[in-house]
């Protein structure tokens, strides 16, 4: 009994006591707590004017915390008085007749009793609006059962209100752990006006709590603008860094209020993940997927059992019944919308479902919802969204106008960002490049034997030629057309691999041959083996996260600090591998087991067991690689993961960004390696998309190829600036641009001339004096004339024809000059369509301008990483007249022709004693041959 006194006296302090009668007797009504240390007194006073109009006896009875229909059935009943109102809904609704009860009542300010009544029914107590100081008390408090009687009001005692705790709580399928350490704070009566419920004093309990139970030391300066926006009723959108702590923004209201916080989340594993996080820090959560949901834990949920309920967004469009009744019974604080950059078709992760969040918007509104005093605010947030991006969020939801942006800086001191030419996907670029990576695990030197390889499963893109060098596939041959790489729209299809594959063993589906080469474009919601699940908070000191206070990296201050960092060894700590397809996941991942790295694959298409296993071995350090496609990024919160590898080219620099964000979440120094073929255009991914979404996706893709080509600027200004933050630093001094410099500056104005003067000339000898010839030629010949426009192959290989000079030169370099070209604005794509690289070269006016002024300017630039990269293994070509007179003659033609045939043959058998290798597996690739397998294992 001491003990909950003491509790209760410590929730509710003498200040807000007065503050509330203030406020009480403002309204005409007086509630008082009566604390005294034996008896836990509830006095209602209630004064009447009898000149109230109905409205505002309606009014006072929602704040009462009176459920809107009650009330309505109560004035219909007794007319518009409080008291007879009040008597009539404690005591004569529910369909019963009116009854008197058993000593409760009201007493007036004057001291006049009219008909005494207290809230001290099991179905008062369940018919107030939103949480009541009831529903807070643990019930291990051992309150005694004391019932006081007097003129001032009703006093119930200990065991009554224990009684009415357990009702309480069996109709709301509480329990105690449950409450978590919202049980130890101030609880907000819904009549009580939750300002001076939570109290000026907030940041300091906040604070309090985050040091106890959660191992921080306090709230950081962007979670409590966050929180005062939520404080102040105001929708807000946070934009803040990955790993900065944006969950913590939404987790608090749950916890200072004791309403339930709905998040809207994009994965099972993620929602999975925080729900694990929350109850070991004590709060009760729990998540509802897409797939057929547990009904128990989502009516749990739906009778406010957890402080914390985690959604994805497909599932929440059909719970808007259920969460209304649950905004009225319990409370809802906040909507939360997390990953909100899945809103947006110009981001890139669009989710469809998120587009259609605005429900939230128009059905949890003071408007709407009459038991509401103001709308439930809605915080969005997100570490990759563009400016175009945040005006898409704030209007698909319909946030308000005055909707606060919360604004942290996106850099990550801690990150060092590099960039690697590779070929990837091929067991020679395997070896090359993990090397490093299998030594810091094995610690020992990685030894490749050629015959032994378990793990080489062929893949079409490998060769039996291991040892040819990149420069052999660098350069761009005359016949090989930079764009046909491109893929607009369904060319790869993603193929569904468990079509003809759900007779297969799990033993079946984790074999490379299992998959084909498909494509995770989204991570599937449903990524774990599991759609729903509850985590209740256990005592916060049961067991405490490991990550503690975020000890972030200071940038240095002094130059050897910056030296001491950039060739700073790595700790030991977990690394995740990003590859394009779902095969390379086990590809790689087997490369590596191979040599004895703890290594596993992740991908949509995987058993969602083992998904579920790889998460937890991932979190439990068991893991020490973690292969996967783009189904293992948004919202991973490991604190030590030390190195994010992309092993191949991004789709943009948002899913980049967002990827590499899940390193160093320890404030410690990460690493941020992305591997590709910098002499291959990146293509598109195979998605549905609209036209305007494929301008889009080129845009963003174009974005990202051109943070692989830069070397000149730093990598971290390159992505912050990407999200239109001006980054003042200028340098983040770590990566591999800030550490090695940029190469020499030099003067290309011959090369540029060049190039432009030949595509003007060209322009000119199909009747275009100028660029201004769209306005000049109607559309039917305009389209006749595009055919004839000179493509880039066209130009380069007349620029060998016609300049001695550069007879011998490279397709490649004069793909990054093109570019640098373009970025400048003296050529444009002459089709006005978006690429990664220009396909329809043609000079702007601008570019006329230069060749008029005969450029007498030097043309100082840097060359860009294909350029580096052609200059680095120069190829000896033939000059093109020379070729091409060799095509001209029919015998030498057919010379070549046979040769290349031959050579396509000879490729193919050294790629059949490549497959030889893995024949079995090969064959396992098909229905036929899965059965083949089976029936020969069998004789
Ligand atoms: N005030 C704080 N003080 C110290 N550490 C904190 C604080 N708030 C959050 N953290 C820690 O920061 C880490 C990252 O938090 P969280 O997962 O919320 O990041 P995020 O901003 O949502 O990142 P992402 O954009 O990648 O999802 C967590 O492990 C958490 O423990
Ligand atoms: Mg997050």
């Amino acid at each position: 009994m001491r003990d909950s006194v003491k509790r209760i006296l410590h929730i509710v302090n003498l200040r807000r006591v007065e503050s509330l009668q203030t406020e009480f007797f403002r309204r005409d009504y007086l509630a008082i707590f009566d604390l005294s240390v034996h008896t836990f007194r509830f006095q209602f006073l209630a004064m009447e004017r009898n000149d109230v109009s109905a409205d505002r006896v309606i009014a006072e009875l929602i704040e009462m915390g009176f459920e809107y229909s009650s009330v309505m059935g109560a004035i219909e009943a007794v007319g518009p008085s409080i008291n007879n109102a009040i008597e009539f809904m404690l005591n004569g609704s529910n369909g019963n007749s009116r009854t008197q009860s058993n000593g409760s009542d009201i007493s007036t300010s004057n001291g006049h009793n009219s008909g005494k009544t207290a809230m001290s029914t099991p179905y008062a107590m369940c018919r107030t609006r939103q949480s009541s100081i009831m529903e807070h008390l643990p019930s291990s408090d051992g309150l005694k059962r004391r019932k006081t009687h007097g003129a001032s009001g009703v006093s119930i005692s200990g065991s009554e209100t224990l009684k009415l705790v357990e009702e309480q709580k069996a109709s709301l399928q509480y329990t105690d752990h449950d409450l978590g350490p919202a049980s130890k704070l101030p609880i907000t009566p819904a009549y009580m006006p939750e300002d001076q419920v939570i109290g000026l004093d907030w940041e300091q309990r906040v604070n309090n709590i985050l040091r106890k139970d959660f191992g921080f030391s306090c709230l950081k300066s962007f979670q409590k603008e966050a929180l005062e926006a939520w404080l102040a009723k105001q929708d807000c959108l946070v934009l803040a860094a990955t790993g900065s702590g944006k969950s913590l923004c939404f987790q608090i209201p749950a916890i200072l209020t004791g309403k339930v916080v709905v998040v809207i989340s994009p994965l099972i594993s993620l929602m999975h993940d925080q729900c694990l996080k929350l109850a070991k820090h004590g709060v009760s959560a729990c998540f509802l997927g897409s797939g057929q949901s547990d009904g128990s834990v989502e009516q749990k949920a739906m009778n406010g059992m957890y402080q914390i309920i985690y959604v994805c967004p497909e599932t929440i469009l059909r719970l808007i019944g259920p969460l209304q009744r649950l905004a009225e019974n319990r409370g809802i604080a906040l909507f939360a919308i997390d990953e909100v950059h899945c809103v947006s078709k110009w981001g890139h992760d669009f989710r469809p479902a998120y587009r259609r969040l605005s429900v939230l918007r128009e059905n949890f509104t003071a408007s709407k919802l009459k038991f509401l005093k103001f709308d439930i605010p809605l915080m969005a947030l997100t570490a990759t969204a563009t400016i175009h991006v945040r005006e898409d969020i704030v209007k698909s939801l319909c946030m308000s106008e005055e909707t606060k942006i919360v604004l942290t800086s996106f850099f990550r001191p801690n990150l060092r960002f590099s960039v690697n030419h590779s070929r990837t996907s091929s067991r020679s670029s395997y070896e090359k490049d993990f090397r490093e990576l299998i030594d810091t695990y094995t610690g020992k030197r990685m030894v490749v034997e050629k015959e032994n390889n378990a793990y080489s499963c062929g893949s079409e893109n490998d060769s039996d030629n291991s040892s040819s060098s990149d420069a052999d596939e660098m350069h761009l041959s005359d016949s090989e057309d930079p764009h046909d790489d491109y893929l607009d729209g369904n060319g790869a299809g993603a193929s569904s691999v468990n079509a003809n594959g759900s007779a297969a063993s799990v033993e079946d589906q984790l074999s490379v041959e299992f998959l084909e080469d498909g494509l995770d474009t989204f991570p599937s919601v449903n990524d774990l083996d599991v759609s729903c699940g509850e985590f209740s908070g256990k005592s916060p000191g049961e067991s405490r996260d490991v990550c503690g206070s975020f000890e972030t990296l200071d940038p240095p201050t002094k130059p050897e600090e910056y030296l001491e960092l950039q060739h700073a060894p790595l700790e030991r700590g977990p690394t995740i591998i990003y590859v394009p397809t779902r095969k390379e996941t086990l590809q790689l991942a087997k490369f590596l087991c191979s040599f004895g790295v703890k290594a596993a694959a992740y991908n949509a298409k995987l058993p969602r067991a083992h998904l579920r296993r790889v998460h937890m071995e991932f979190h439990q350090n068991v893991l020490q690689v973690v292969v996967a496609t783009i189904a293992f990024g948004m919202g991973i919160d490991k604190s030590n993961v030390r190195r994010i590898i992309h092993y191949g080219w991004p789709q943009s620099l948002e899913a980049y960004y967002q990827e590499a964000g899940r390193a160093g979440r320890d404030g410690k120094l990460a690493d941020c390696v992305l591997y590709a073929n910098l002499s291959k255009i990146p293509t598109l991914l195979p998605s549905q998309r609209s036209a305007e979404q494929t301008k889009q996706a080129y845009k963003m893709l174009s974005d990202c190829y051109r943070y692989g080509m830069n070397t000149a600027c730093c990598r971290a200004k390159t992505l912050v600036e990407y999200f239109g933050e001006d980054f003042s630093n200028g340098k983040c001094f770590l990566c591999d641009v800030c550490v090695v410099g940029p190469p020499k500056m030099e003067d290309l104005k011959v090369e540029a001339v060049t190039f432009i003067q030949i595509l003007a000339t060209q322009f000119r000898q199909i009747g275009y004096g100028t660029s201004h010839y769209d306005n000049a030629v109607d559309g039917e010949i305009q389209r006749g004339r595009l055919m004839e426009k000179p493509n880039f192959r066209m130009v380069v290989n007349k620029i060998r024809e016609q300049s001695h000079k550069f007879a011998a030169s490279d397709q490649l370099w004069w793909r990054g000059l093109a570019r640098i070209l373009e970025d400048k604005g003296y050529i444009k794509e002459g089709d006005g369509m978006i690429r990664v690289c220009i396909k329809f070269p043609e000079p702007t006016d601008l570019g006329f301008k230069l060749l008029q002024s005969g450029m007498e300017q030097p043309f100082y630039v840097y060359s860009e990483a294909d350029m580096l990269l052609s200059m680095k293994n120069p190829k000896s070509y033939s000059t093109f007249s020379e070729w091409g007179k060799g095509w001209a003659d029919p015998e030498i033609r057919r010379q070549r022709l046979q040769g290349k045939r031959q050579g396509k043959r000879q490729k193919r058998s050294s790629r059949k004693g490549w497959k030889k290798i893995s024949s079995h597996h090969q064959n396992l690739r098909t229905v036929k041959g899965r059965l083949a397998a089976k029936l020969s294992k069998k004789h």
